[in-house]
């Protein structure tokens, strides 16, 4: 992938009326001349996966009615995000959230060459996945044995078996599987997890037939410092180019992680309208990074989206409004969405 130089140091511009919204403003326009004092190479281009109508809404108490899903799907499209989560075809005994899957497949609006993968953790859900429409699904596995058993009810071996078939049956369909790797930064159950084997898993996803294997930092643990250990072994297995990272803010480490990825080569990041989201088997996880921060800062580096902020931000405030909650986005609370 192309690469975008960054000299000099960082600049910024403030004056003491100029508004916290406008900040995200000058914070695009300036683009061009902002700089960081890194000498690294950055991508010029990043692609957002948002996951906010999956991740985001799994885990809420109570019931986010239909309509309200497919709304914040079609906004978050007209914001010109290029993959959009949509749901996810498990059982609806294990994630009730989830339980509307194909009225949101069928209700949204799809917009020309935006992607709406679902996950799917098994042939059932990839079939059903099929059935309602759905053109790329999402495996999902762990690097911790625990988390597997405690979210998919198997081990790491029985899921990759399991994702082999789902892969099988989507290639014979024309649909695409991305992957994921949960706990890539350590495991709520399990604590410390090797690099190594986080390299293990994603190199059997990827070797299946996975075009993108997504690193998750499930409990938002890492740092820049084991983000960069758990990538080093990964890209000497997985070229740069197919992965992702997704990281949960927890620690508030989230955007140093994803800059950490980003001058290491990656570009692709996952990212949640508001900061919405959290693992249901991941107890005490917070939300995904906030889409809007990362815009925002992705657009201060001079790096293209394609992504319209104020956009997303109407969008963080309708699921705001809608699940009577302020926003977890930095970005949104000092422009006043919410
Ligand atoms: C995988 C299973 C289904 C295994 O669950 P199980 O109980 O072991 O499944 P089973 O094969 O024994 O079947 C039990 C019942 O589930 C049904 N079933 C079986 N499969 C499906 C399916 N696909 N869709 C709907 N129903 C299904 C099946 O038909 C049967 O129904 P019953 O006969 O009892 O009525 C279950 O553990 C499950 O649904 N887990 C989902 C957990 C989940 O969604 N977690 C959150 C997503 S992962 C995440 O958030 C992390 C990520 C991706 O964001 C990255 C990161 O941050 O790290």
């Amino acid at each position: 992938m192309a690469a975008l130089m960054m000299r000099g140091s960082l600049s910024v511009r403030c004056s003491p009326s100029f508004g916290a919204r406008s900040w995200a403003f000058a914070n695009s326009a300036s683009a061009q001349s902002v700089s960081v004092p890194t000498g690294k190479s950055l991508p010029e281009q990043v692609k957002i996966v948002e996951v906010g109508p999956r991740d985001g809404l799994q885990n809420e108490k109570t019931v986010v009615p239909t309509e309200v899903k497919i709304e914040l799907i079609n906004m978050l499209s007209e914001a010109g995000l290029p993959v959009i989560e949509a749901t996810s075809f498990v059982s609806p005994k294990w994630v009730p959230q989830m339980a509307d899957q194909e009225e949101v497949m069928r209700g949204i609006q799809r917009r020309l060459g935006v992607r709406y993968p679902v996950l799917t953790p098994n042939l059932k859900g990839f079939q059903a996945a099929l059935n309602a429409g759905a053109e790329e699904v999402a495996v999902f596995g762990a690097a911790s044995e625990l988390f597997s058993k405690k979210n998919i009810n198997c081990s790491v071996e029985e899921s990759l078996q399991r994702f082999e078939e789902v892969v099988r049956a989507a290639k014979a369909a024309n649909v695409t599987v991305r992957g994921y790797v949960s706990c890539v930064l350590g495991c709520p159950y399990e604590g410390q997890v090797s690099p190594d084997k986080v390299a293990q898993v994603a190199k059997r996803l990827y070797s299946m037939g996975c075009y993108e294997v997504s690193l998750g930092d499930t409990i938002g643990v890492g740092t820049p410092g084991s983000m960069r250990a758990m990538l080093s072994a990964v890209s000497s297995q997985v070229p740069l180019g197919a992965l992702a990272v997704h990281c949960h803010d927890t620690y508030g480490q989230a955007l140093a992680n994803i800059l950490t990825a980003l001058q290491m080569g990656v570009s692709v990041v996952d990212s949640s309208v508001a900061g919405l989201g959290g693992c249901p088997y991941a107890q005490g996880a917070s939300g995904n990074v906030a889409t809007e921060d990362v815009v925002y800062m992705l657009h201060g580096l001079g790096i293209h989206t394609g992504v319209d902020l104020t956009r997303v931000m109407d969008a963080g405030a309708f699921i705001c409004r809608s699940l009577n909650r302020r926003t977890n986005s930095k970005v949104a609370q000092a422009s006043c969405k919410l």
